[in-house]
């Protein structure tokens, strides 16, 4: 039967109501007539956190988005609806329906949650315990807790995963966890297999790039209840995912990799961390003031058409490039012909995966989370106040209209960064994903023992629909 229907008491109302296999629970009052509260429905799939049972009852757990201001992405509240049955038979009834619904919802059933206790403002355990351990009660899902207890915990966390025992790892935390754990899986033997695990993330770091990027893309509201609920829905979107090598050092990046400007602010503000999130602004004022332009060269395969800017790349440079980076995995972009270059003088070059760096800053407004590119945003030359105005337009993405900025879609580049113009020292950093990845000679002592040093290029090369990661429903490409 696709659609079963029954006489219930609905909070306490007399109802007669209806639910199909297809999960649409509809109701309509038998006492009051056409009044505005005589009808309702809700969606199972869409709008519903799970269920419970009572004696005579069940129990739907609503989690529905509350009209709000039509430029605003709504808020959910979560409201109960109870439902009392005549007759032990009719609940039971009911009770086949929904669990069949949701067996086949392609819903997550275990998990394996991550907490850092340190992430932002010490405060992921609290959301853990106070939004989103209750929805996944709710949900009826089997959680598996663990706090990381230090730097790359998250990591070796994830490469010894027992991956059968578990529908998805989620991360209570920053991009920074996250980003660990997508290292982690890939640097397992079994990585082919192991990186098919559904990765999700709850928002309570300092950077949350990707929990903005999901839910702004789905038109949900920006918070940890939404990311949860994102979570329980199971709707899994295919993520991009760029190899990272340099000389020995490889991984993997989900969110972004910058150099020069953005980067520095960065990394020398954690001299004034003690300032709190004020720390980047002064420290950007500073860089402003003290304007770095860097050396440094990019070959970078354009995505499209329109991508093409720069030389073609010297036979030279195809053969070193053909020889470098990483072979291992099934995208190897280093023998196609299309490569272009940029050279000379550099304040910044971002690659960004997804739309949002951090909540308030949308560095790639059209980066795409499964177009198989990382969006490129080049500033060379440009003049101080054009600048401000540019990293002032990042909070709104208005700043790619500027012709100082150049806008590339990627499928693959090699940085080769080199030192400040008009200074004997390189200077800058390189960032990935909020960790540094290299950084030139000077910015940390005289750098001759420094692990990290510039060394060889950079080369990055972007792997399309690598990784899964819940997303809400309507953001899935
Ligand atoms: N118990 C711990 N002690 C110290 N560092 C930890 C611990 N747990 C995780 N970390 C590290 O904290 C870093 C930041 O993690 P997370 O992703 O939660 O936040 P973030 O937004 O990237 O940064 P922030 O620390 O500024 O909030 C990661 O590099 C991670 O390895």
């Amino acid at each position: 039967m696709d659609t079963i229907k029954e006489s219930v008491l609905l909070d306490g109302k007399k109802v007669s109501a209806t639910v199909s296999v297809s999960g649409l629970l509809q109701w309509e009052s038998e006492t009051l007539g056409w009044h505005e509260n005589a009808k309702g429905a809700v969606d199972l799939r869409e709008d519903v956190i799970g269920y419970s049972v009572g004696s005579s009852s069940i129990v739907i757990h609503t989690f529905v988005q509350k009209a709000v201001k039509c430029w605003e992405n709504s808020k959910r509240v979560e409201r109960d609806i109870t439902l009392v049955f005549n007759s032990p038979d009719s609940q039971q009834e009911w009770c086949n329906v929904l669990q069949r619904f949701y067996r086949n919802a392609g819903r997550p059933k275990r998990l394996f949650v991550l907490v850092n206790p340190f992430g932002g403002k010490n405060k992921a355990l609290n959301v853990y315990h106070k939004t989103v351990e209750p929805l996944f009660k709710k949900a009826g899902i089997d959680v598996t807790i663990r706090e990381t207890q230090f730097h790359r915990h998250a990591k070796e966390l994830a490469k010894s995963l027992v991956l059968s025992e578990y529908d998805g790892v989620v991360c209570v935390s920053g991009d920074g966890v996250l980003t660990e754990v997508l290292n982690g899986l890939l640097e397992r033997p079994d990585w082919e297999q192991a990186i098919k695990m559904p990765l999700g993330i709850i928002p309570a770091g300092t950077g949350n790039g990707m929990a903005k990027s999901l839910l702004e893309a789905g038109s949900e509201y920006y918070n940890q209840a939404n990311a949860a609920f994102a979570i329980i829905r199971g709707c899994k979107q295919p993520l991009d995912i760029a190899s990272v090598v340099q000389g020995h050092v490889k991984c993997h990046s989900m969110l972004m990799l910058s150099w020069g400007f953005v980067a520095d602010v960065d990394f020398e503000s954690e001299k004034i961390r003690s300032l709190g999130s004020l720390r980047i602004d002064l420290w950007a004022v500073i860089r402003v003031l003290w304007l770095r332009e860097y050396s440094g060269s990019l070959a970078y395969l354009p995505a499209t058409e329109s991508d093409i800017v720069g030389e073609r790349l010297s036979s030279q440079e195809q053969s070193l490039l053909e020889k470098s980076g990483d072979s291992d995995r099934d995208t190897d972009y280093r023998k196609e012909s299309n490569w272009r270059t940029l050279e000379g003088k550099f304040i910044y070059i971002w690659a960004q995966n997804v739309p949002y760096a951090a909540e308030d800053v949308i560095a790639a407004p059209r980066a795409k989370f499964n177009d198989g590119s990382f969006d490129l945003i080049v500033i060379r030359q440009c003049p101080r106040l054009k600048l401000v105005s540019i990293l002032l337009n990042m909070k709104n993405g208005s700043h790619i209209k500027s012709k100082y900025v150049q806008y590339l879609k990627v499928k693959a580049f090699r940085l080769t960064p080199g030192g400040i113009v008009g200074d004997s020292i390189e200077g800058g950093y390189v960032d990935l994903d909020g960790e540094v990845l290299a950084r030139g000679q000077g910015a940390y002592g005289d750098g001759s023992r420094d692990p990290m040093h510039y060394g060889p290029a950079i080369d990055v090369n972007v792997e399309k629909g690598l990784a899964t990661i819940f997303a809400p429903a309507r953001c899935i490409e």
